[in-house]
Protein backbone atom coordinates (compact mmCIF):
# COMPACT_ATOMS: atom_id res chain seq x y z
CA UNK A 1 0.00 0.00 0.00
CA UNK A 2 0.99 3.18 -0.84
CA UNK A 3 2.21 5.27 2.01
CA UNK A 4 0.03 8.98 2.56
CA UNK A 5 1.95 11.67 1.19
CA UNK A 6 -0.19 14.72 1.65
CA UNK A 7 -1.57 17.17 4.29
CA UNK A 8 -4.92 18.11 4.11
CA UNK A 9 -4.45 21.57 3.44
CA UNK A 10 -2.51 20.52 0.39
CA UNK A 11 -5.26 18.03 -0.59
CA UNK A 12 -8.22 20.75 -0.11
CA UNK A 13 -6.23 23.21 -2.01
CA UNK A 14 -6.03 20.31 -5.23
CA UNK A 15 -10.18 20.39 -4.71
CA UNK A 16 -10.45 23.54 -4.69
CA UNK A 17 -8.38 24.08 -8.18
CA UNK A 18 -10.25 21.29 -9.54
CA UNK A 19 -13.93 22.57 -8.58
CA UNK A 20 -13.21 26.58 -9.61
CA UNK A 21 -10.90 25.72 -12.28
CA UNK A 22 -12.46 22.20 -14.14
CA UNK A 23 -16.00 22.42 -12.70
CA UNK A 24 -15.73 19.06 -11.26
CA UNK A 25 -18.09 18.89 -8.15
CA UNK A 26 -16.42 17.56 -4.91
CA UNK A 27 -18.58 14.31 -4.66
CA UNK A 28 -16.88 13.26 -7.88
CA UNK A 29 -13.71 14.24 -6.36
CA UNK A 30 -14.40 12.06 -3.65
CA UNK A 31 -15.41 8.60 -6.15
CA UNK A 32 -12.13 9.22 -7.91
CA UNK A 33 -9.94 8.89 -4.72
CA UNK A 34 -8.97 12.54 -3.99
CA UNK A 35 -8.23 11.89 -0.46
CA UNK A 36 -6.72 8.63 -0.68
CA UNK A 37 -3.20 10.20 0.05
CA UNK A 38 -4.39 11.23 3.47
CA UNK A 39 -4.28 9.15 6.18
CA UNK A 40 -7.56 7.84 7.41
CA UNK A 41 -7.33 10.41 10.43
CA UNK A 42 -6.93 13.11 8.18
CA UNK A 43 -9.40 12.94 5.41
CA UNK A 44 -12.39 14.72 7.16
CA UNK A 45 -10.32 17.63 7.75
CA UNK A 46 -9.19 17.98 4.21
CA UNK A 47 -13.13 18.18 3.16
CA UNK A 48 -14.04 20.24 6.00
CA UNK A 49 -11.41 22.78 5.02
CA UNK A 50 -12.90 22.47 1.39
CA UNK A 51 -15.95 23.09 2.78
CA UNK A 52 -15.43 25.63 4.96
CA UNK A 53 -13.33 27.95 2.09
CA UNK A 54 -15.92 27.26 -0.35
CA UNK A 55 -18.98 28.62 1.83
CA UNK A 56 -17.00 31.34 2.85
CA UNK A 57 -15.68 32.26 -0.68
CA UNK A 58 -17.28 35.72 -1.28
CA UNK A 59 -15.90 36.74 2.06
CA UNK A 60 -12.54 35.25 1.33
CA UNK A 61 -12.40 37.78 -1.58
CA UNK A 62 -13.81 40.81 -0.63
CA UNK A 63 -10.67 40.66 2.17
CA UNK A 64 -8.09 39.77 -0.60
CA UNK A 65 -9.10 42.31 -3.02
CA UNK A 66 -8.29 44.96 0.19
CA UNK A 67 -4.66 43.67 -0.14
CA UNK A 68 -4.27 42.33 -3.57
CA UNK A 69 -2.43 44.72 -6.30
CA UNK A 70 -2.97 41.92 -9.22
CA UNK A 71 -5.43 39.12 -9.86
CA UNK A 72 -3.03 35.68 -9.41
CA UNK A 73 -3.53 32.91 -10.74
CA UNK A 74 -6.73 30.76 -9.97
CA UNK A 75 -4.33 28.24 -7.94
CA UNK A 76 -2.46 30.98 -6.02
CA UNK A 77 -6.22 33.14 -5.25
CA UNK A 78 -7.41 29.35 -4.12
CA UNK A 79 -4.51 29.20 -1.79
CA UNK A 80 -4.78 32.53 -0.45
CA UNK A 81 -9.03 32.00 0.25
CA UNK A 82 -8.28 28.40 1.74
CA UNK A 83 -5.72 30.43 4.46
CA UNK A 84 -8.41 33.54 4.73
CA UNK A 85 -10.96 30.94 5.56
CA UNK A 86 -9.03 29.52 8.10
CA UNK A 87 -7.85 32.16 10.00
CA UNK A 88 -10.91 33.64 9.72
CA UNK A 89 -12.50 30.54 11.16
CA UNK A 90 -10.22 30.45 14.47
CA UNK A 91 -7.38 28.50 12.61
CA UNK A 92 -3.55 29.07 13.81
CA UNK A 93 -2.64 31.72 11.54
CA UNK A 94 1.61 30.70 12.00
CA UNK A 95 1.06 27.56 10.99
CA UNK A 96 -1.66 28.21 8.09
CA UNK A 97 1.03 31.23 7.19
CA UNK A 98 3.76 29.17 6.80
CA UNK A 99 2.00 25.93 5.04
CA UNK A 100 0.45 28.26 2.71
CA UNK A 101 3.62 29.83 1.67
CA UNK A 102 5.30 26.40 1.11
CA UNK A 103 2.77 24.80 -1.01
CA UNK A 104 2.34 27.78 -3.89
CA UNK A 105 6.35 27.96 -3.22
CA UNK A 106 6.95 24.03 -4.15
CA UNK A 107 4.55 24.46 -7.41
CA UNK A 108 7.24 25.80 -10.00
CA UNK A 109 4.44 27.73 -11.60
CA UNK A 110 3.56 29.71 -8.52
CA UNK A 111 6.93 29.60 -6.16
CA UNK A 112 7.71 33.73 -7.53
CA UNK A 113 4.59 34.59 -5.72
CA UNK A 114 5.45 32.99 -2.20
CA UNK A 115 6.60 36.83 -0.91
CA UNK A 116 2.89 37.82 -2.02
CA UNK A 117 1.15 35.32 0.04
CA UNK A 118 3.34 35.57 2.75
CA UNK A 119 2.68 39.49 2.92
CA UNK A 120 -1.29 38.95 2.28
CA UNK A 121 -1.65 36.76 4.75
CA UNK A 122 -0.20 38.37 7.49
CA UNK A 123 -2.20 41.21 6.90
CA UNK A 124 -5.20 39.22 6.70
CA UNK A 125 -3.81 37.39 9.85
CA UNK A 126 -3.86 40.91 11.68
CA UNK A 127 -7.02 42.57 10.55
CA UNK A 128 -9.20 39.89 9.11
CA UNK A 129 -10.82 37.77 12.06
CA UNK A 130 -12.51 41.01 12.96
CA UNK A 131 -13.05 42.11 9.17
CA UNK A 132 -14.52 38.62 8.44
CA UNK A 133 -17.95 39.17 10.93
CA UNK A 134 -18.91 42.49 9.30
CA UNK A 135 -19.05 41.13 5.49
CA UNK A 136 -22.27 39.96 4.52
CA UNK A 137 -23.58 36.38 4.17
CA UNK A 138 -22.18 34.88 1.22
CA UNK A 139 -24.46 34.88 -1.92
CA UNK A 140 -25.71 33.00 -4.65
CA UNK A 141 -24.13 33.10 -8.25
CA UNK A 142 -26.30 35.56 -10.33
CA UNK A 143 -26.85 32.79 -12.96
CA UNK A 144 -28.76 30.62 -9.55
CA UNK A 145 -29.68 33.87 -7.42
CA UNK A 146 -32.09 35.27 -10.38
CA UNK A 147 -34.17 32.41 -11.22
CA UNK A 148 -34.96 31.96 -7.40
CA UNK A 149 -34.97 35.50 -6.49
CA UNK A 150 -38.32 35.32 -9.72
CA UNK A 151 -39.70 32.35 -7.77
CA UNK A 152 -39.54 32.77 -4.15
CA UNK A 153 -38.65 36.80 -3.66
CA UNK A 154 -35.50 38.64 -2.51
CA UNK A 155 -36.11 37.96 1.43
CA UNK A 156 -36.65 34.43 1.10
CA UNK A 157 -33.27 33.88 -1.20
CA UNK A 158 -31.15 35.80 1.37
CA UNK A 159 -32.73 33.47 4.20
CA UNK A 160 -31.29 30.44 2.46
CA UNK A 161 -27.85 31.86 1.91
CA UNK A 162 -27.88 32.54 5.08
CA UNK A 163 -28.79 28.64 5.78
CA UNK A 164 -26.47 27.98 3.31
CA UNK A 165 -23.71 29.71 4.61
CA UNK A 166 -23.93 27.77 8.05
CA UNK A 167 -22.64 24.09 8.42
CA UNK A 168 -25.57 22.01 8.27
CA UNK A 169 -27.05 19.37 10.79
CA UNK A 170 -26.14 15.16 10.19
CA UNK A 171 -30.29 13.95 9.59
CA UNK A 172 -30.70 10.04 10.19
CA UNK A 173 -33.34 8.20 8.71
CA UNK A 174 -34.66 5.74 11.54
CA UNK A 175 -35.25 2.16 10.65
CA UNK A 176 -37.36 1.45 13.87
CA UNK A 177 -38.70 3.62 16.56
CA UNK A 178 -36.74 6.92 16.20
CA UNK A 179 -37.00 7.99 19.76
CA UNK A 180 -34.53 5.09 20.30
CA UNK A 181 -32.50 6.10 17.78
CA UNK A 182 -32.04 9.64 18.88
CA UNK A 183 -31.25 8.30 22.56
CA UNK A 184 -28.39 6.51 21.03
CA UNK A 185 -26.94 8.88 19.58
CA UNK A 186 -27.78 12.09 21.11
CA UNK A 187 -30.02 13.48 18.45
CA UNK A 188 -33.35 14.64 18.61
CA UNK A 189 -36.08 13.73 16.43
CA UNK A 190 -37.93 15.60 14.20
CA UNK A 191 -41.74 16.61 13.61
CA UNK A 192 -41.17 14.45 9.73
CA UNK A 193 -39.67 11.52 11.96
CA UNK A 194 -36.36 11.93 11.18
CA UNK A 195 -33.36 11.95 13.92
CA UNK A 196 -30.82 15.02 13.89
CA UNK A 197 -27.77 15.78 15.13
CA UNK A 198 -25.78 19.17 15.80
CA UNK A 199 -22.05 17.90 15.21
CA UNK A 200 -22.08 14.31 14.00
CA UNK A 201 -17.99 13.35 14.02
CA UNK A 202 -17.10 10.39 12.34
CA UNK A 203 -20.71 8.87 11.36
CA UNK A 204 -19.28 4.84 11.09
CA UNK A 205 -18.88 4.89 14.93
CA UNK A 206 -22.10 6.26 15.88
CA UNK A 207 -24.04 3.60 17.26
CA UNK A 208 -26.43 1.74 15.58
CA UNK A 209 -24.21 2.07 12.42
CA UNK A 210 -22.96 -1.38 11.77
CA UNK A 211 -26.33 -2.80 13.03
CA UNK A 212 -28.19 -1.01 10.26
CA UNK A 213 -30.22 1.11 12.91
CA UNK A 214 -30.79 4.40 10.30
CA UNK A 215 -29.15 5.14 7.57
CA UNK A 216 -27.96 9.13 6.50
CA UNK A 217 -30.50 11.04 4.34
CA UNK A 218 -31.43 14.81 4.44
CA UNK A 219 -34.75 14.96 6.67
CA UNK A 220 -36.32 16.26 3.10
CA UNK A 221 -34.85 13.43 1.24
CA UNK A 222 -37.27 11.36 3.48
CA UNK A 223 -40.67 12.94 2.74
CA UNK A 224 -40.72 11.82 -0.49
CA UNK A 225 -41.07 7.83 0.26
CA UNK A 226 -43.02 8.71 3.45
CA UNK A 227 -45.51 10.27 0.98
CA UNK A 228 -45.72 7.27 -1.18
CA UNK A 229 -46.66 4.91 1.81
CA UNK A 230 -45.76 1.74 0.79
CA UNK A 231 -48.12 -1.31 1.98
CA UNK A 232 -46.32 -4.58 2.58
CA UNK A 233 -46.25 -6.54 -0.10
CA UNK A 234 -47.11 -3.98 -3.01
CA UNK A 235 -44.67 -3.87 -5.71
CA UNK A 236 -42.85 -0.64 -5.88
CA UNK A 237 -40.13 0.41 -8.40
CA UNK A 238 -37.47 2.98 -6.95
CA UNK A 239 -37.05 4.33 -10.47
CA UNK A 240 -33.47 6.19 -9.81
CA UNK A 241 -32.39 4.41 -6.91
CA UNK A 242 -28.78 5.09 -6.01
CA UNK A 243 -27.07 5.72 -3.53
CA UNK A 244 -30.68 4.03 -1.99
CA UNK A 245 -31.96 6.05 0.96
CA UNK A 246 -35.07 5.76 -0.52
CA UNK A 247 -35.19 1.96 -1.61
CA UNK A 248 -34.29 1.86 2.34
CA UNK A 249 -37.35 3.53 3.26
CA UNK A 250 -39.72 1.62 0.89
CA UNK A 251 -37.90 -2.03 1.90
CA UNK A 252 -38.49 -1.14 5.41
CA UNK A 253 -42.00 -0.63 5.07
CA UNK A 254 -41.83 -3.99 3.73
CA UNK A 255 -43.20 -3.26 -0.44
CA UNK A 256 -41.23 -5.48 -3.01
CA UNK A 257 -39.43 -3.27 -4.01
CA UNK A 258 -36.95 -3.24 -7.63
CA UNK A 259 -34.29 -0.76 -7.33
CA UNK A 260 -33.36 0.36 -11.10
CA UNK A 261 -30.66 2.88 -11.65
CA UNK A 262 -27.90 3.56 -14.69
CA UNK A 263 -24.83 3.54 -12.45
CA UNK A 264 -23.53 0.34 -11.63
CA UNK A 265 -20.87 2.06 -9.45
CA UNK A 266 -23.35 3.97 -7.57
CA UNK A 267 -25.94 0.95 -7.61
CA UNK A 268 -23.29 -1.01 -5.71
CA UNK A 269 -23.70 1.74 -3.25
CA UNK A 270 -27.91 0.33 -2.83
CA UNK A 271 -26.56 -2.92 -2.56
CA UNK A 272 -23.43 -1.89 0.16
CA UNK A 273 -26.66 -0.09 2.20
CA UNK A 274 -28.97 -2.84 1.78
CA UNK A 275 -26.36 -5.36 3.15
CA UNK A 276 -25.68 -2.93 6.10
CA UNK A 277 -29.08 -2.81 7.29
CA UNK A 278 -30.44 -6.21 6.04
CA UNK A 279 -33.28 -4.74 3.99
CA UNK A 280 -34.15 -6.39 0.27
CA UNK A 281 -34.34 -5.16 -3.12
CA UNK A 282 -34.07 -6.51 -6.56
CA UNK A 283 -31.75 -4.30 -8.05
CA UNK A 284 -31.55 -3.20 -11.76
CA UNK A 285 -29.05 -1.56 -13.49
CA UNK A 286 -30.29 0.27 -16.62
CA UNK A 287 -31.94 3.01 -17.98
CA UNK A 288 -35.09 3.89 -16.74
CA UNK A 289 -36.76 5.08 -20.35
CA UNK A 290 -36.11 1.47 -21.45
CA UNK A 291 -37.44 -0.23 -18.05
CA UNK A 292 -40.56 -2.47 -18.43
CA UNK A 293 -42.78 -3.67 -15.81
CA UNK A 294 -46.03 -2.84 -13.94
CA UNK A 295 -46.05 -1.25 -10.60
CA UNK A 296 -49.00 -0.54 -7.69
CA UNK A 297 -46.14 2.44 -7.06
CA UNK A 298 -43.04 4.39 -8.38
CA UNK A 299 -40.89 7.36 -6.67
CA UNK A 300 -39.11 8.65 -9.56
CA UNK A 301 -36.35 10.86 -8.06
CA UNK A 302 -34.76 12.23 -10.78
CA UNK A 303 -31.90 13.53 -11.83
CA UNK A 304 -31.74 16.98 -11.36
CA UNK A 305 -29.66 20.04 -10.61
CA UNK A 306 -29.38 19.39 -7.11
CA UNK A 307 -29.47 23.06 -6.11
CA UNK A 308 -31.62 21.84 -3.07
CA UNK A 309 -28.47 20.60 -1.71
CA UNK A 310 -25.98 23.62 -1.76
CA UNK A 311 -26.06 23.38 2.52
CA UNK A 312 -24.44 20.18 1.82
CA UNK A 313 -22.72 20.69 -0.72
CA UNK A 314 -21.45 24.38 -1.26
CA UNK A 315 -19.04 23.44 -4.18
CA UNK A 316 -22.08 23.03 -6.30
CA UNK A 317 -22.72 27.22 -7.46
CA UNK A 318 -18.39 27.17 -7.84
CA UNK A 319 -18.41 24.28 -9.90
CA UNK A 320 -21.79 24.40 -12.28
CA UNK A 321 -23.09 27.41 -14.31
CA UNK A 322 -26.23 26.52 -15.07
CA UNK A 323 -25.26 25.62 -18.71
CA UNK A 324 -26.54 21.73 -18.05
CA UNK A 325 -30.17 22.45 -16.73
CA UNK A 326 -31.71 22.14 -20.20
CA UNK A 327 -31.33 19.10 -20.84
CA UNK A 328 -32.02 17.37 -17.11
CA UNK A 329 -35.36 19.01 -17.45
CA UNK A 330 -36.10 17.74 -20.69
CA UNK A 331 -34.94 13.76 -19.05
CA UNK A 332 -37.05 14.46 -15.99
CA UNK A 333 -40.18 15.07 -18.76
CA UNK A 334 -39.23 11.74 -20.42
CA UNK A 335 -38.84 9.89 -17.45
CA UNK A 336 -42.06 11.16 -16.00
CA UNK A 337 -44.24 10.28 -19.16
CA UNK A 338 -42.51 7.03 -19.09
CA UNK A 339 -43.15 6.14 -15.38
CA UNK A 340 -46.67 6.78 -15.78
CA UNK A 341 -47.19 4.01 -18.66
CA UNK A 342 -45.46 1.62 -15.89
CA UNK A 343 -48.30 2.04 -13.49
CA UNK A 344 -51.18 -0.59 -12.91
CA UNK A 345 -54.46 1.04 -12.88
CA UNK A 346 -54.88 2.87 -9.96
CA UNK A 347 -51.02 3.09 -9.14
CA UNK A 348 -49.52 6.15 -7.69
CA UNK A 349 -46.26 7.92 -8.81
CA UNK A 350 -44.27 10.01 -6.93
CA UNK A 351 -42.29 12.87 -9.07
CA UNK A 352 -39.82 14.59 -6.82
CA UNK A 353 -36.14 16.18 -7.51
CA UNK A 354 -33.98 17.80 -4.94
CA UNK A 355 -34.21 21.21 -6.66
CA UNK A 356 -34.73 24.55 -5.62
CA UNK A 357 -36.12 25.56 -9.35
CA UNK A 358 -39.55 25.48 -10.55
CA UNK A 359 -38.71 24.32 -14.01
CA UNK A 360 -38.15 21.13 -12.25
CA UNK A 361 -40.63 20.63 -10.35
CA UNK A 362 -44.16 22.91 -10.34
CA UNK A 363 -43.47 22.81 -14.08
CA UNK A 364 -43.51 19.39 -14.37
CA UNK A 365 -46.64 18.66 -13.15
CA UNK A 366 -48.13 21.58 -14.68
CA UNK A 367 -47.08 20.27 -18.23
CA UNK A 368 -47.71 16.73 -16.85
CA UNK A 369 -51.26 17.18 -16.35
CA UNK A 370 -51.86 18.67 -19.87
CA UNK A 371 -50.19 15.86 -21.44
CA UNK A 372 -52.00 13.24 -19.51
CA UNK A 373 -55.94 13.21 -19.47
CA UNK A 374 -57.51 11.13 -16.86
CA UNK A 375 -53.73 12.07 -14.57
CA UNK A 376 -54.58 13.84 -11.42
CA UNK A 377 -52.36 14.86 -8.09
CA UNK A 378 -53.08 13.15 -5.39
CA UNK A 379 -53.43 16.53 -2.06
CA UNK A 380 -54.35 14.30 0.77
CA UNK A 381 -51.32 12.26 0.24
CA UNK A 382 -49.41 14.77 1.35
CA UNK A 383 -50.63 15.20 4.87
CA UNK A 384 -47.98 13.22 6.80
CA UNK A 385 -46.62 14.28 10.29
CA UNK A 386 -44.59 17.24 10.26
CA UNK A 387 -45.54 18.55 6.93
CA UNK A 388 -47.12 21.82 7.20
CA UNK A 389 -49.75 22.64 4.75
CA UNK A 390 -48.16 25.77 4.65
CA UNK A 391 -45.40 23.76 2.25
CA UNK A 392 -48.32 22.95 -0.22
CA UNK A 393 -48.14 24.33 -3.91
CA UNK A 394 -51.61 25.71 -6.18
CA UNK A 395 -50.76 22.70 -8.27
CA UNK A 396 -50.64 20.40 -5.21
CA UNK A 397 -46.89 19.20 -4.34
CA UNK A 398 -45.08 20.01 -2.04
CA UNK A 399 -42.26 22.65 -1.61
CA UNK A 400 -39.42 22.28 0.60
CA UNK A 401 -37.16 25.17 0.79
CA UNK A 402 -33.24 25.34 3.00
CA UNK A 403 -34.64 28.22 5.06
CA UNK A 404 -37.86 25.86 6.20
CA UNK A 405 -36.85 25.34 10.10
CA UNK A 406 -33.88 27.52 9.74
CA UNK A 407 -33.44 27.82 13.17
CA UNK A 408 -32.63 24.01 13.68
CA UNK A 409 -30.48 23.91 10.82
CA UNK A 410 -32.49 23.93 7.68
CA UNK A 411 -33.74 21.35 5.09
CA UNK A 412 -32.65 20.39 1.85
CA UNK A 413 -34.75 22.77 -1.10
CA UNK A 414 -36.82 19.47 -2.38
CA UNK A 415 -40.07 19.33 -4.64
CA UNK A 416 -42.22 16.68 -4.47
CA UNK A 417 -45.82 15.49 -6.06
CA UNK A 418 -48.09 12.69 -5.60
CA UNK A 419 -49.73 11.65 -9.10
CA UNK A 420 -52.47 9.26 -9.84
CA UNK A 421 -53.86 7.87 -13.30
C1 LIG B 1 -31.24 12.15 -7.32
S1 LIG B 1 -30.26 10.77 -7.60
C2 LIG B 1 -31.21 9.51 -6.79
C3 LIG B 1 -31.08 9.48 -5.29
C4 LIG B 1 -31.77 8.27 -4.68
N1 LIG B 1 -33.17 8.19 -5.05
C5 LIG B 1 -31.67 8.23 -3.18
O1 LIG B 1 -32.62 8.62 -2.49
O2 LIG B 1 -30.64 7.79 -2.65
C6 LIG B 1 -30.59 10.46 -9.30
C7 LIG B 1 -30.09 9.12 -9.80
O3 LIG B 1 -30.56 8.99 -11.15
C8 LIG B 1 -29.67 8.12 -11.82
N2 LIG B 1 -29.94 8.23 -13.26
C9 LIG B 1 -29.59 9.22 -14.13
N3 LIG B 1 -30.06 8.96 -15.36
C10 LIG B 1 -30.71 7.78 -15.28
C11 LIG B 1 -31.41 6.98 -16.23
N4 LIG B 1 -31.52 7.35 -17.50
N5 LIG B 1 -31.96 5.83 -15.79
C12 LIG B 1 -31.85 5.44 -14.49
N6 LIG B 1 -31.21 6.16 -13.56
C13 LIG B 1 -30.65 7.32 -13.95
C14 LIG B 1 -28.31 8.62 -11.37
O4 LIG B 1 -27.34 7.60 -11.53
C15 LIG B 1 -28.58 8.95 -9.89
O5 LIG B 1 -28.17 7.89 -9.07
Amino acid sequence: MAAPQSSPRRVAHQMLDRITGEGRLMSELLAAGALDRLEPADRARAQRLALDTLRGLERADRLLERHLRKNPPLSVRNMLRLATVEICMGGDAHGVVNEAVAIVGQDKRTGALKGMVNAVLRKIAAEGPAAWVKLRVPRLPKWLRAPLVEAYGAPAVAAMEAVHFATPPLDLTPRGPATDVAAAVGGIVLPTGSVRLGAAGQVTSLPGYDSGDWWVQDAAAAIPARVLAAQPGEAVLDMCAAPGGKTMQLAAAGARVTALDLSEARMARVAANLARTGLQATLVVGDALEHDGRYDAILLDAPCSATGTIRRHPDLPHAKDGSDFGALIDLQARMLDHALGLLKPGGRLIYCTCSLLPDEGECQIEEALESHPGLVVDRDALARPGVDPAWITPEGGLRLRPDVWAEQGGLDGFYIACLRM
